[in-house]
């Protein structure tokens, strides 16, 4: 019997999220045996600084990467949204399993809204995209720097001096967390997810049809074929993780609905657009070359000469 050996970050969400596949799978044969190999990555170890300063999304995927080139695994389950927009030569992104939701859970003490926060409140992200979005909706918060995983950041939210915290609605739910704890759901209209956000992508070798063709399996047609457009506008904007970047697709009848967003991190400038195709590759360029028309590249320059001057 052949023995799959999977590498995964040891967080919690990462070990939850290996094991979620390895169900997935195993409702589809007994063929296999499974193993799970933790591996520590760079973005696992540096905690104190913004992810965005010292490299941004190949932080998490880098070591995994090398140890399935090394044939020290066989396949790696990432979180979509930690994943570049480019794989190395030799591997691929083999299936992509159903998205779990896409939302951001907004979480305050006292369950006050995101409508009812007193003036000058406090919101806990450590991401560039969620802090522009609030701001530009309520540009009277302060957005303060938080990090850490879930339990960490909910453990802030009640000692610190944090009046709210936003998360990825998938996470707190892959790892069973009681949707009573969140205060609200932000939907895309007010803050635009990341893209993939919900969403794994399962990475192997290229070579390795036999695996390619078990994963097939737990492949889901709707949300590869929507985060292919997001990923697709996000290639297009690549070495933009200075700047705020989102988009979330839908399929609609047999069109790929994307709506793609492009900002200033303090949220006074905001590039959206909205494009359908029946081609999500389409969706995604035609999304991207609509924000470079209004000014996406030069809001990212302005942000790379900002984060020099800092
Ligand atoms: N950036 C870290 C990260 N990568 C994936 C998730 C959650 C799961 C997902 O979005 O798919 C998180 C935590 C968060 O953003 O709150």
């Amino acid at each position: 019997m052949r023995k799959i050996v999977i590498g995964s970050r040891r967080s919690n969400l990462a070990l939850t999220q290996t094991d979620w596949v390895i169900n997935e799978l195993k409702k589809h044969t007994s063929d296999y045996e499974f193993e799970v190999k933790r591996i520590v990555t760079k973005g696992d170890q540096i905690l104190n600084v913004t992810l965005s300063k010292v490299g941004g999304k190949g932080l998490f995927v880098k070591e995994i990467e090398q140890a399935m080139f090394d044939e020290e695994i066989d396949m790696a389950v990432h979180s979509m949204k930690d994943m570049p927009s480019q794989l190395p030569d030799g591997l691929k992104i083999a299936c992509v399993p159903e998205r779990e939701d896409h939302r951001d859970a907004f979480i305050s003490n006292d369950h006050v809204s995101l409508d009812e926060l007193k003036e000058g409140a406090i919101v806990g992200t450590s991401s560039l995209r969620r802090g522009a979005q609030i701001l530009a909706y309520r540009p009277d918060l302060k957005i303060q720097w938080i990090r850490g995983n879930i339990d960490t950041r909910l453990r802030k939210l009640k000692e610190e001096n944090f009046d709210a915290i936003i998360l990825a609605a998938a996470g707190l739910k892959r790892m069973g967390w009681s949707t009573e704890l969140v205060t609200q759901f932000l939907e895309p209209e007010v803050c635009l997810p990341a893209v993939g956000q919900g969403a794994l992508a399962i990475e192997c070798r290229e070579s390795d049809q036999e695996l390619i063709d078990l994963l097939e399996k737990i492949n889901n047609e709707y949300t590869a074929t929507t985060v292919s457009a997001e990923r697709k506008f996000l290639s297009m904007l690549e070495g933009s993780c200075s700047v705020p970047i989102a988009g979330y697709a839908v399929r609609e009848g047999d069109e790929i609905v994307l709506t793609a967003l492009v900002s200033s991190s303090d949220g006074k400038k905001v590039l959206k657009t909205v494009k359908s195709s029946k081609d999500p590759i389409k969706a995604g360029e035609e999304a991207a070359n609509e924000l470079i028309k209004q000014g996406a590249k030069e809001l990212v320059e302005q942000a790379k000469k900002e984060m020099e001057d800092n």
